[in-house]
């Protein structure tokens, strides 16, 4: 897969699409990365991450959907990032080999989160044996510190971190701590790439100098999230903050319903039209009360 720009702008954390009976369902991801680019305007994707409920995947699982969207991103896609973290080292090493052999366009890995690294030094060791696997392509940390409760603050960690993993790239930033995003972007802004990962701040993270966003929202409402950026970037920040809150608003009536991965799915199939299935367990499916729902509020948001 051909890289030719930094990454920046959104990127979207695909859902992995399944069969109602559980099965990864290859077959309409050529469909999806299709509706990526053409209705939301999103050419850059990170696979198997945790919209993909990729650390609920098999391997070989991980390894077949990375190859699809790999194939089918081919001349479509910018860039296609596929998460090869795992809690098992040999894991994620195979899986950072098999996406550098795929012609992958990155990887990115999070910390183990069972037994977790208790300090900077043994986090980079972990994640410069990942790396090593793919020396070609670059490396981006996946930092989601609600979900792997591993709380090295990034500032500390991007500290002298291209001399211990020469690939380093960048960090997917998926925390709510801007004053560790703010210091990663004051000290690094020029050599990595700073992506934020949660969606309803992200006009907050533009504002301290984000290069771009990786998230799950980009997969339903990444026309207006490109709007956003396009007047952040024309410095319209009152257009800017109406499309923030626009996102802000769906979020914040589907987060009083409960709202997850398995609900992330449900939103994309009535937006999308394509069949997303069901989540695997232990996630449950959205209920048809959440779903009824949450149409009627995306039919009604208006900038
Ligand atoms: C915890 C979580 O799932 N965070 C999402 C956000 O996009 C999140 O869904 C959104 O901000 C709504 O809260 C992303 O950071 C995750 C992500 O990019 C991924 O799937 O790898």
């Amino acid at each position: 897969m051909a890289s030719p720009k930094r990454l920046q702008g959104l990127t979207a954390a695909t859902i992995t699409p399944m069969t109602p009976d559980g099965e990864i369902n290859l077959s309409v991801i050529g469909q999806y990365v299709d509706y990526l680019v053409k209705e939301q305007g999103v050419k850059n994707i990170f696979v198997n991450g945790t919209t993909g409920e990729g650390l609920s995947l098999s391997t070989q699982e991980r390894k077949q959907l990375a190859e699809e969207w790999v194939t089918k991103g081919k001349n479509k896609l910018d860039h296609v990032i596929i998460h090869v973290g795992a809690l098992s080292l040999p894991e994620a090493k195979e899986l950072a080999k098999h996406a550098a052999a795929i012609g992958a366009s990155g990887i990115a890995g999070i910390a183990p989160f069972f037994f977790k690294p208790t300090n900077k030094d043994t986090l980079v060791a972990f994640l410069r044996e990942v790396a090593s696997e793919a020396p070609g392509i670059p490396f981006y940390y996946y930092h989601i510190p609600p979900l792997t409760g591993v709380k090295i603050r990034v500032e500390e960690l991007l500290d002298g971190i291209k001399e211990q993993i020469p690939t380093f790239q960048g960090v997917k930033f998926s925390d709510t701590d801007l004053l560790d995003f703010a210091q990663c972007v004051k000290n690094n802004k020029e050599q990595f790439v700073l992506l934020y990962g949660v969606d309803e701040h992200l006009l907050s993270a533009l504002a301290i100098g984000a290069s771009g966003a990786v998230g799950s929202t980009y997969n339903y409402l990444g026309k207006k999230n490109n709007l956003m950026l396009e007047a952040f970037a024309k410095q319209d920040l009152a257009l800017a903050q109406r499309y923030q809150f626009c996102t802000g608003e769906f979020l914040s009536f589907v987060f009083k319903l409960g709202f997850g991965v398995a609900q992330t799915k449900a939103v994309m199939t009535f937006t999308s039209g394509i069949p997303m299935g069901p989540p695997r367990l232990p996630l449950l499916s959205a209920s048809v009360d959440f779903i009824e729902k949450a149409k009627a509020k995306m039919e009604s948001l208006i900038v």
